[in-house]
């Protein structure tokens, strides 16, 4: 099949109204192109993308890359998306000079074509991601690599919900714990447990994309014999005890579990939640707290939450 890359030429402000309106017309693979990617050190000076191509970026503004498929409905789609980031004025949200332009590409330079754009990050003081098909050589001995195929499956590793849950982990997580992941996804998490000394860890995704996903980025990985992969609704019958749960879902979908984590945990045991944007922050945490949890520390990254809580028999509250 054919595709067309639109390409709209637009400002910061308008990166995520225009992301949604190409989503909604059914554009795919979507890739912005932000310079201040080039410069960009998180607050915490980690975050830092190796080698990102300058001449792919524009000078000023951002541009925003999808792709549509080549069909008699073509050029009324992209008119219908002309239209509504116009509409976008009314909102007084700065276009920049909005300029919009389409080129032909072929199936497979489509498929590819996002590739360019995933680089080696190194965020955590000691973990560095980076994607299969590129060449990295550590910058210091204790340098921890997790090479990774997101593929389908979500985490490409640089999200700040994964970020906070990778820092939390390299923080607490003792040598020779037992971990549990839940919501696995490409598996970024298990293989920065094990790789920071986990005993023994166990992935669960209800995907079963991403249950293939982090099987692949295991073996990938070495660690296909340390971590044990399998579909499963959240911690539905899973009997047994770890000394770390790590979770990085969404906070409507945390607090249903959180029963399930404490029931799941050694006393003194790590609930490590991450996923959580901004204003649910406190549903969380009190969901926490009235099932017996301590909140040990809340981390903060962008719009994102990530609360680290113990397990402490002597305070659950009797129900
Ligand atoms: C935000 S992603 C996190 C992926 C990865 N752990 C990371 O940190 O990058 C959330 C994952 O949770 C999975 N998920 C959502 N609901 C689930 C459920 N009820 N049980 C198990 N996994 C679930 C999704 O399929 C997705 O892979």
């Amino acid at each position: 099949m054919k595709w067309s890359e639109i390409s709209i030429h637009t400002t910061n402000e308008a990166i995520e109204p225009i992301s949604n309106i190409l989503h909604e017309t059914g554009a795919s693979g979507l890739v912005i192109e932000d310079p201040l990617d080039l410069v960009k050190v998180r607050e915490n000076v980690y975050g830092e993308i190796y080698d990102l191509d300058p001449n792919e970026y524009p000078e000023e503004g951002v541009r925003i890359k999808a792709y549509l498929p080549i069909n008699s409905f073509l050029s009324e789609t992209v008119e219908e998306i002309k239209q509504a980031i116009n509409n976008l004025l009314i909102y007084d949200i700065d276009l920049g000079t909005n300029q919009v332009s389409l080129s032909e590409i072929n199936e497979e330079e489509w498929a590819t074509a996002w590739k360019k754009y995933y680089k080696p990050v190194k965020i955590s003081k000691k973990i560095t991601i980076t994607p299969t098909w590129e060449e990295y050589s550590p910058v210091s001995t204790d340098e921890i690599i997790i090479e990774l195929d997101p593929g389908m499956a979500f985490g490409t590793g640089t999200h700040p919900t994964t970020v906070l849950s990778i820092q939390a982990l390299e923080t607490y997580l003792t040598k020779e714990d037992i971990v549990i992941d839940v919501g696995c996804g490409s598996g970024v998490l298990s293989i920065a447990a094990s790789k920071l000394g986990a005993k023994e860890v166990y992935a669960y995704d209800l995907d079963e994309i991403a249950v293939n996903s982090t099987k692949l980025n295991a073996k990938v990985n070495q660690l296909d014999q340390q971590i044990v992969v399998k579909q499963n609704n959240l911690l539905n019958n899973i009997n047994m005890t770890a000394d770390v749960i790590v979770s990085n879902i969404l906070a409507e979908i945390i607090v249903q579990f959180v029963d399930d984590a404490w029931n799941n945990l050694v006393d003194g045991g790590l609930f490590i939640t991450s996923g959580i944007i901004q204003n649910k922050k406190q549903l969380v945490k009190d969901k926490l707290v009235e099932q017996g949890f301590e909140i040990v520390a809340v981390n903060e990254m962008e719009d994102w939450i990530s609360i680290v809580a113990k397990k402490n028999e002597s305070t659950q509250v009797n129900k």
